[in-house]
């Protein structure tokens, strides 16, 4: 099977031993190089061109003028970081393919936000999602959104640039600070420069390598297991195709259930609430181009999973782990592509694009919603050159937070990746919850909102470092999936497998089974604490009537849910008032 350029093609298993380190040569690093050089190119000429970033309209919301090809790509990026590449194909590796399933939950988790979060929202014309907490509720709901929102990033962000930088320092012994740093720093100055035109831009080319990275690797691995149908063979004789698991256990971590419907929720409280994703939506130039980008996310994100999974797959086909461990996609990596020069290269700037794109998305929310719901309401006389300024300062400031969070989530050694995941999906939640229970209840009001926000966050809290506690202390049993022969020694490494893994005491009874609740069910779960403790409360306290509520707040869920009801007791029981086409033009001024 000589094809010349693939000199290695060998149709053997390749066993992998770790303790074997990989080199990079200097092409590598001149292509992770050019990946930084071009990153900063694209936010000069956003610092240089158009209206050369004097306004608090371009600098954070590009001007409104966007449309929604890139706007798409940039969605996709935000929430797709080294994290998602490095841990999705481990986790098919060792548990097969069921976690594929999870692409089911993108056509609801879309869907919702294109027809319901959206043109709530952008009708608003908001320029933080979390000004329309404070159009629904008050000021106080508002505030505690923004400062929610900004635990959650901040702890995010830190994860998201050293996962990468780890990771290729364990296998090749790439300088971990100095990869730390540069993209820290590169990131932050084209963030500063260039402000949220420069982000989307970045946002495209670096998605697009992002993909050709993914690809190449699964086209060499493919060509050298020797084929398509070898790859399918192997993988089906290793048991790696999984069956739809349609067991209604909440503690299982991946079932169909667990993936499609908790997915869901993960999705809206990423695509529909998240300020990241909103502030997107916002720039777009009309509504109808917000939608179709939402719509236009479908497919991308189909492809990156898709292409993470079959990465699984291929790794699995075509090498022997002696042990599983969080780096092992690397080492696969970097072993596969040895002798074939700029390869490695490539995946290397495909992890870092990844983490690139996501912690520019960060810094430039983060920024936003510091100024907009912290710092502009309390000086309302502010010029636009100052606050411009103060946006750009504050874009510099969460970028030098970000390599101080790098520098914490090392402290707290490599098991923070499922930690760090499991803080999103616990904070993600009672957001969501919080726009949930403003959207679609009426009557919630604004001390039902708080005391729900904070009530969710309480539990989430307590149920998140209650899985971690009981799940680092005691032995834990391998997944059953798990006990191959290949398989060898070490069991504590399985459960570092990947940033996704939530390995879960089977048989469990009381606290223990609470605190090991799927990790893919924390959305779900926190919202729902959220909606319900909100609206307990709003009826102890006097709930709110619909004419009292700001017009455009509400979305007509339950008059659209409970259609078939005869109109008199629909007004009485629920909101009818469809969402009007109006422009409200809100002003902190
Ligand atoms: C948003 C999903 C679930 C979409 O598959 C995925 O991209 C994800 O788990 N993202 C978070 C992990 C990361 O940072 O890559
Ligand atoms: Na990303």
């Amino acid at each position: 099977c000589d094809l010349g350029f693939f000199s290695t093609c060998s149709q053997e298993t390749v066993t992998m031993d770790p303790s074997i380190q990989k080199h990079f040569t200097v092409v590598d690093y001149v292509i992770f190089a050019v990946l930084l050089a071009a990153s900063m190119g694209i936010g000069l000429y956003y610092a240089l061109s158009g209206g050369r970033q004097r306004t608090t309209q371009e600098f954070l919301m590009a001007d409104r003028s966007m449309r929604c090809l890139p706007v798409s790509l940039s969605l996709i990026a935000s929430f797709q970081s080294a994290v998602a590449i490095i841990g999705v194909p481990a986790e098919i590796y060792t548990h097969g393919t069921q976690y594929w399933f999870i692409g089911c939950a993108y056509v609801l988790g879309l869907l919702i936000p294109a027809h319901v979060f959206i043109p709530v929202l952008y009708r608003l014309r908001l320029s933080s999602a979390y000004q329309y907490l404070e159009l629904r509720f008050s000021k106080a709901v508002r505030i505690c959104g923004t400062l929610t929102f900004i635990f959650q990033m901040v702890i995010y962000m830190g994860v998201c640039v050293y996962t990468p930088a780890f990771a290729l320092n364990a296998v090749t012994g790439f300088e971990l600070w100095g990869a730390v740093l540069a993209t820290g720093l590169v990131c932050t100055v084209y963030t500063t420069m260039g402000g949220l035109k420069a982000v989307i831009w970045t946002d495209v080319f670096q998605t697009i390598v992002m993909f050709a990275g993914q690809l190449a690797v699964i086209v060499v691995g493919v060509h050298q297991t020797g084929g398509v149908s070898e790859v399918w063979r192997k993988v089906w004789e290793g048991n790696r195709i999984s069956a739809l698991d349609l067991n209604p256990d909440p503690t299982e971590r991946h079932t169909f259930w667990t993936l499609a419907v908790g997915g869901v929720f993960l999705m809206l409280s990423l695509y529909g609430v998240n300020q990241a994703q909103v502030q997107r939506y916002l720039s777009a130039r009309t509504e109808k181009e917000a939608v179709r980008s939402c719509y236009m996310v479908f497919p991308s994100l189909q492809l990156a999973l898709a292409l993470s999974c079959v990465m699984g797959l291929v790794m699995f086909a075509r090498s022997i782990f002696l042990y599983i461990y969080p780096q092992m996609v690397i080492y696969f990596v970097m072993d596969m592509l040895q002798g074939l020069p700029g390869l490695p290269g490539l995946f290397v700037a495909c992890l870092f694009s990844a983490a690139l794109s996501t912690i520019s998305s960060a810094f430039n929310s983060l920024a936003t919603v510091t100024m907009e719901d912290l710092i502009k309401p309390h000086f309302p006389a502010m010029s636009e050159a100052r606050a411009t300024l103060l946006s750009k300062v504050l874009a510099m400031s969460y970028g030098l937070v970000c390599l101080a969070m790098a520098y914490l989530t090392h402290l707290m050694g490599d098991s923070v990746l499922q930690v760090a995941l499991k803080i999103f999906g616990m904070v993600g939640g009672p957001i969501l919850g919080l726009f949930c229970l403003g959207m679609f209840f009426p009557w919630a009001n604004s001390v039902g909102a708080v005391t729900g926000l904070g009530t969710g966050l309480s539990v989430s809290f307590w149920i998140g470092i209650g899985s971690i506690i009981s799940h680092s202390s005691g032995t834990k049993p391998l997944p059953p999936d798990c006990s191959s022969s290949f398989l060898s020694g070490n069991t504590t490494t399985v459960t570092q497998l990947s940033a996704l893994s939530n390995v879960t005491l089977s048989h469990s009874s009381g606290l223990k089974s609470f605190y090991s609740l799927s990790y893919m069910w924390y959305s779900a779960f926190n919202c729902f604490t959220v909606i319900v403790i909100g609206l307990i409360i709003s009826f102890l306290t006097g709930p709110m009537k619909e004419q009292d509520v700001t017009p455009g707040t509400i979305y007509p869920l339950l008059g659209t849910l409970f259609g078939f009801l005869p109109a008199r007791l629909k007004k009485k029981l629920c909101c009818v008032t469809p969402l009007g086409q109006t422009v409200f033009v809100i002003s902190d001024n």
